[in-house]
């Protein structure tokens, strides 16, 4: 069996190895500092640990998956030899990753943490050196744990981490700020929780199983006049959907800044 080294054990390193050991594919053992961390990844999914990568094979698989600002560290004394290397970090560059791992088979992915309910959306892109086997690899990886989509351009990475990426932040804000409007109209905690999810839900499914535009499906709700075309009249004059462009905008700059720190690093 294929060998995958996950370099960090955190929470997108355990949301990507949920899906994973459904299919027994890779031989998989996480490397993580922090000792309670590796106990727990042992014990909730079964996979080897370890505290330091050992030097691995160029048939090896190695995902990167600590924090982007402790890449550089994690590391200085890898020796991937040839590996093939995934990283999932935001805001670092297949260049600058190369040069991290001393290493130039480098893919990136944007995941999202939907994937620990096999619901995760994921961009991948790679350099044209990289071999179809490699970005097979990769895509068989991430469509354990959810959809998978090939940007052309590396760019691209900033926009996809400012839609999906990290966009279940943005619904569970939404779903937070629909509970608190829900309590402040009398419902218990336990109840607002539960008409915002199922409302969520709902409407996703729905505009999922109809495939009509979104915009003719809020149409759908509101009649001219009515309690919908109220709510939705002052959502306007509150500038939400601004609010949310100018939401995504931030995080594609920051992505952007952070590679660019990053990579002079
Ligand atoms: N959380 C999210 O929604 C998403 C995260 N990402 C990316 O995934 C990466 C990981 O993020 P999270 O899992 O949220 O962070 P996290 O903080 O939960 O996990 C990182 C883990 O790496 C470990 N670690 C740090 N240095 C290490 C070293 N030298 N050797 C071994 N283990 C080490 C830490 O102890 C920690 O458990 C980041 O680069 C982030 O940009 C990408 C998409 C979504
Ligand atoms: O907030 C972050 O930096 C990471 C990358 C995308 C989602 N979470």
């Amino acid at each position: 069996m294929q060998k995958l080294y996950f370099l960090g054990g955190g929470n997108m390193c355990q949301a990507i190895v949920s899906g994973l050991i459904k299919t027994p594919r890779f031989d998989i053992t996480v490397i993580e500092s922090h000792a309670d961390k590796r106990q727990y990844l042992q014990d909730a999914y079964g996979v080897a640990v370890a505290e330091s990568l050992p030097s691995l094979h160029a048939e090896d698989v190695l995902l990167l998956a600590v924090k982007p600002q402790d890449m550089a560290q994690a590391l200085s004394d890898a020796r991937s030899n040839g590996a093939l290397i995934l990283s999932i970090a935001a805001g670092l560059d297949t260049q600058t990753l190369a040069a991290m791992a001393g290493n130039e088979r480098v893919i990136r992915i944007m995941p999202n943490t939907p994937a620990q309910v096999g619901l995760g959306v994921a961009g991948l892109y790679a350099p044209a050196h990289i071999a179809q086997s490699d970005k097979d690899i990769a895509t068989q990886i991430m469509q354990s744990v959810g959809a998978v989509h090939w940007l052309d351009v590396e760019t691209q990475m900033h926009a996809i981490t400012g839609v999906s990426g990290s966009g279940p932040a943005y619904v569970f804000y939404l779903l937070e700020a629909l509970a608190q409007a829900a309590q402040q109209q009398g419902f218990d905690v336990e109840t607002a929780r539960e008409l915002s999810l199922a409302t969520f839900k709902g409407a996703v499914t729905l505009a999922e199983q109809s495939g009509l535009p979104f915009a003719q499906l809020q149409q759908n709700v509101t009649s001219k006049g009515g309690t919908t075309f109220a709510a939705i009249s002052a959502l306007e004059a509150a500038q939400v959907a601004q609010g949310i462009e100018q939401g995504v905008a931030a995080c594609v700059a920051r992505s952007e800044e952070m590679q660019q720190q990053l990579s002079q690093a």
